[in-house]
């Protein structure tokens, strides 16, 4: 274990000394530097003291006294500045290893996995204060530990000109107190508790703050729950600090035993020596003040802030292990095979089966279906049948566990995946509000303006003409738009990539807020650009859907029904008991909307 920590320690260093190596070697210099300062201040004090005992000129002790005085006055803040510098810029760089890390893999299911989650979010908090300083101001922790430990050490080495017993006398008890007091690492232990309660504390607060929760929150009166929920976490981390604080008051008592006893035998020494006339005033006050320097208590702040910056670097190296060698982030490996006008004649599912990781119970059970080129093909069924599935499949954001997908006779696995992905456009249920410029929702990756106007066009949403306005309210100038025109963009962001080369195109939910005048115009329009494009639609609402070339029932993982809607009418099923439910229902609210009027 002890050997394991010293390795993580080691680690730390070394990536400290990779991230910036001009940057570490001065930040190493100055902690040498400093630390053999104060030796050197204890030294000239003592031969001023003697020179004014001895009568002897004061100007070269005052001098000495003067420069390691200044010295040490100038090297701290510049040292703090250097080591938050190093700081900072050790913490971007492991930021950007995890991003590339977690962005890297082509699949989801290294997102969706618990323990590759943790890992995640404990490398991702490495730096934003929630466990321990972050690195930038650790650094002034650690700097100050490793000084202070070199101190200590070089004051000791002074006493080796009085006997050579005193160093290890005095400087052994010193030591023995760091490694007594290394228990107050124990914070160390607690780290996974921590988390644990500060994640909780953390997300009541963020409900209680939010703008989106806020609504919820009030109506169902929850803020006095929430409120008791965020104090009671809070609550058990400082019962966890106190529990640590407690943990050190044992080996405490055994420190100041030891240095009591050390110092004692010391000083009994000393005095001994002084009144004999064996050494002088300057050496008695020289020794004196070294001894002094030498048995400081050390209250394990370097072992607290050097374990919590080596476990955050820790952190962040895992994930970059776990995400190139995992099952879970190698789960999705591009081909070779280039997807350019890509599908010619056919997309085809064979016999296809498939359980999200972890679960035993497949989502697709044995699924065939072939969807021509160039046509539109709606998916229906109830909640949970698998709809959303089927077309994460068709994106490679997850594989089959058996069957293949192929796209013109070869299999999904042998393309390459960029050039597929650049082939498909998809509006999924949970599409993304980006926090950027209406031009830059559109076109992520950067756009022509005019294209991007027609885009917005299409999709209904002309009426938002400012394209460079920030959508959200968060920023100047900044605006939020209704949950039916931020799915109007979305759409448009599909069409613009069409209108760039997509050729198959995903559109899972996409008028589910649009109101019913708004859904029919949009959806035809949608239509209309997306013809000759290979377009599958998931809707639960029959009036879009019966609009699609073909519709497809998924039922429990598999393809109960297909053909036309026209086709699906006369085959008496489950389609038609559906599309029937919708629209009665439609017509009784139409009445009553009629009566009401
Ligand atoms: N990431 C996931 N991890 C584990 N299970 C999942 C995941 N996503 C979906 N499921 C499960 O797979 C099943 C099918 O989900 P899917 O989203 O494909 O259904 P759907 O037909 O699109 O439903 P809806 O009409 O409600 O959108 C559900 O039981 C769901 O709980």
């Amino acid at each position: 274990m002890a050997l394991l920590k010293a390795r993580r320690e080691w680690v730390f260093f070394g990536t400290l000394w990779r991230s910036h190596r001009r940057l570490t070697a001065v930040w190493w210099a100055l902690i040498l530097f400093q630390g053999v300062l104060p030796a050197g201040f204890v030294v000239a004090v003592g031969s001023l003291i003697g020179a004014v005992a001895d009568g002897s000129p004061l100007l070269a002790p005052l001098l000495l006294i003067g420069v390691v005085f200044v010295l040490m006055q100038v090297t701290t803040p510049l040292h703090n500045q250097v080591g938050s510098l190093l700081g900072e810029h050790v913490s971007d760089r492991l930021h950007d290893r995890l991003l590339v890390a977690a962005g890297t893999p082509e699949g989801l299911a290294h997102l969706e996995n618990r323990e590759h989650m943790d890992e995640l979010t404990a490398a991702r908090d490495f730096d934003l204060g929630m466990t321990g300083p972050p690195l930038h101001m650790s650094m002034g922790f650690i700097a100050g530990g490793l000084v202070e430990a070199i101190a200590g050490l070089a004051q000791a080495v002074v006493l080796a000109a009085y006997a050579w017993w005193a160093p290890l006398l005095v400087g052994g008890a010193w030591l023995s107190t760091h490694w007594l007091l290394r228990e107050s690492t124990q914070w160390d232990r607690n780290t996974g508790e921590v988390l644990d309660a500060q994640r909780r504390a953390e997300y009541s607060y963020r409900l209680a703050v939010d703008s989106p929760a806020a609504k919820e929150i009030r109506l169902f009166g929850l803020a006095s729950w929430l409120t008791d929920r965020f104090a009671s976490e809070r609550r058990t981390l400082v019962e966890l600090r106190w529990h640590t604080t407690r943990l050190r008051q044992k080996p405490m008592g055994w420190a100041v035993a030891v240095l009591t006893v050390s110092g004692g035998l010391f000083f009994w020494s000393l005095g001994r020596d002084a009144a004999s006339g064996a050494i002088d005033l300057g050496q008695v006050s020289t020794f004196a003040y070294a001894a002094v320097g030498a048995s400081a208590l050390a209250f394990g702040g370097l072992n607290w802030a050097l374990s919590l910056a080596a476990d955050g670097v820790a952190a962040v190296l895992r994930v970059e292990r776990t995400m190139s060698s995992s099952a879970e982030a190698r789960s999705v490996v591009s081909g070779r095979t280039p997807a350019e006008g890509m599908p010619a004649a056919e997309i085809r599912f064979r016999d296809v089966t498939f359980a999200y990781p972890g679960m035993s119970a497949p989502v697709l059970d044995g699924l065939d279906l072939t969807i021509p080129a160039g046509s539109s093909l709606a998916v229906v069924g109830v909640n949970g049948a698998g709809k959303s599935t089927l077309v994460k499949l068709l994106c490679r954001l997850y594989d089959p566990v058996s069957g293949t997908i192929e796209v013109d006779g070869t299999d999904l696995k042998e393309l390459d995946l960029d050039s597929w992905r650049r082939r498909i456009s998809a509006i999924f249920q949970d599409f993304i509000r980006y926090e950027l410029s209406l031009k830059d929702n559109v076109a992520p990756l950067g756009a022509v303006t005019e294209e991007v106007a027609d885009a917005l066009r299409t999709a209904g949403a002309a009426d938002l003409r400012d394209l460079d306005r920030i959508l959200s309210s968060g920023y100047e100038n900044g605006t939020d738009l209704s949950g039916g025109q931020w799915q109007r963009v979305a759409l448009a962001r599909v069409l613009y990539a069409v209108g760039r080369g997509a050729g198959v195109v995903v559109l899972d939910e996409p008028t589910a807020q649009l109101d019913v005048r708004g859904e029919a115009e949009v959806f035809d329009r949608v239509l209309e650009a997306t013809r000759g494009c290979t377009t599958v639609l998931i809707s639960h609402r029959f009036s879009t859907v019966r609009r699609a070339d073909r519709i497809c029932v998924v039922d429990r993982g598999r393809v109960v029904e297909l053909g036309s809607h026209d086709e699906l009418m006369v085959l008496g099923g489950t389609y038609k008991r559906l599309f029937e439910l919708q629209a009665t229902r439609f017509n009784e609210e139409q009445d009553g909307a009629d009566c009401a009027g």
